[in-house]
C-alpha cells in the first residue's frame, strides 16, 4: 500500500534532495540545496542577486548541469539518475526553457526554430504551424518574420521567438531566465499575461528567474535563492 508520502510525492513536479554542484572538482565552495519541492502547477518567482545561482539551478532542473551528488526528480522521475540521451529525450518531452542565451538557431527561419522543437519531442507536425502563429500574435509578433531567418531578428523578437519555441509542446515543466529583459513595457505585460494563461491551460509547473521584482505579481509563491541555499555539509560559494 502506498504511504501518505507517497502520495504527496506522486503530486510533486519538482523533488530536489541534498543536491550538490560544483563546477570544478577540487573547488572548495559548492552550491548546495538541501530540500526544495514545488507542487504540479505551481509557478515561482525565483529572485536573487547577481551571482546567487539562479541560473546554475535552472540548468540542474533542465539537465544542462548533473549534481555531483544528492538527486533531482522531475515529475515523478529520478531525473538526475537518467543517461545524457534520456535526459535529452526527457527534456524535449516535458521540459520547455528559455535561457538567458536564445540558443536559436540562427540561418534556420523562425518557424523551423519553433517546428524543430516540436519535432524533438514528437509532437505531430500538422497544428504546429497553427499554434506557431497564435503563439507569435499574442506575443506581438507579425506572422511575416515565421519566414525570416532567426539571426535577422532584434533581440527583443529573438526572446519572444524563444519563448514560443519554449512553449509549444505545451510542457510540464517550464524554466526561464530573465525571459522579459529585451522587452518593452507593452510586450513585458503581453507576455506575462500569454504565459500565466498558457501555464494555466496546461497545468504548467514554472520556475520563472528575473531580477524584475514588478514581476512578482504574477506569482504565487515567491523565492529567495539564499533561502534555498544551505551550507550544511559543503561551504557555499
Ligand atoms: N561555467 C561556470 N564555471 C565556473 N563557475 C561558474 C560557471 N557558471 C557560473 N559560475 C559561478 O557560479 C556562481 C553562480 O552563478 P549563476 O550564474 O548561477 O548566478 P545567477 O544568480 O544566475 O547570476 P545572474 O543573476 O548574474 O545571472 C557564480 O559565482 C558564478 O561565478
Amino acid at each position: 500500500m502506498k504511504s501518505a508520502a507517497d502520495a504527496i510525492n506522486a503530486n510533486l513536479a519538482i523533488n530536489i534532495d541534498r543536491v550538490v554542484h560544483r563546477y570544478e572538482a577540487r573547488e572548495q565552495s559548492a552550491f548546495f540545496i538541501e530540500q526544495w519541492q514545488l507542487a504540479s502547477a505551481e509557478r515561482v518567482f525565483l529572485h536573487g542577486e547577481s551571482g546567487s545561482g539562479k541560473t546554475t539551478l535552472l540548468n540542474l532542473l533542465a539537465g544542462v548541469l548533473t549534481p555531483e551528488s544528492g538527486s533531482i526528480e522531475l515529475l515523478g522521475q529520478a531525473f538526475s539518475s537518467l543517461t545524457a540521451r534520456q535526459r535529452d529525450k526527457f527534456r524535449a518531452q516535458h521540459i520547455g526553457v528559455v535561457f538567458q542565451q536564445f540558443n536559436l538557431i540562427p540561418y534556420l527561419s523562425v518557424l523551423k526554430n519553433i517546428q524543430l522543437a516540436a519535432y524533438f519531442a514528437n509532437e505531430k507536425q500538422g497544428n504546429v504551424q497553427a499554434f506557431a502563429e497564435q503563439l507569435l500574435d499574442k506575443l506581438q509578433l507579425p506572422k511575416t518574420i515565421l519566414k525570416q531567418a532567426a539571426g535577422t531578428l532584434s533581440v527583443g523578437q529573438q526572446q519572444r521567438v524563444a519563448i514560443a519555441r519554449a512553449l509549444i509542446n505545451r510542457p510540464e515543466l517550464l524554466f526561464v531566465d530573465e525571459p522579459t529583459s529585451a522587452l518593452d513595457a507593452s510586450a513585458r505585460d503581453a507576455f506575462m499575461e500569454l504565459l500565466i494563461e498558457i501555464c494555466d491551460a496546461s497545468s504548467t509547473t514554472l520556475v520563472f528567474v528575473s531580477h524584475d521584482l514588478y514581476l512578482r505579481r504574477f506569482f504565487e509563491t515567491f523565492v529567495d535563492i539564499k533561502s534555498l541555499r544551505s551550507s550544511e555539509g559543503v561551504t557555499e560559494c
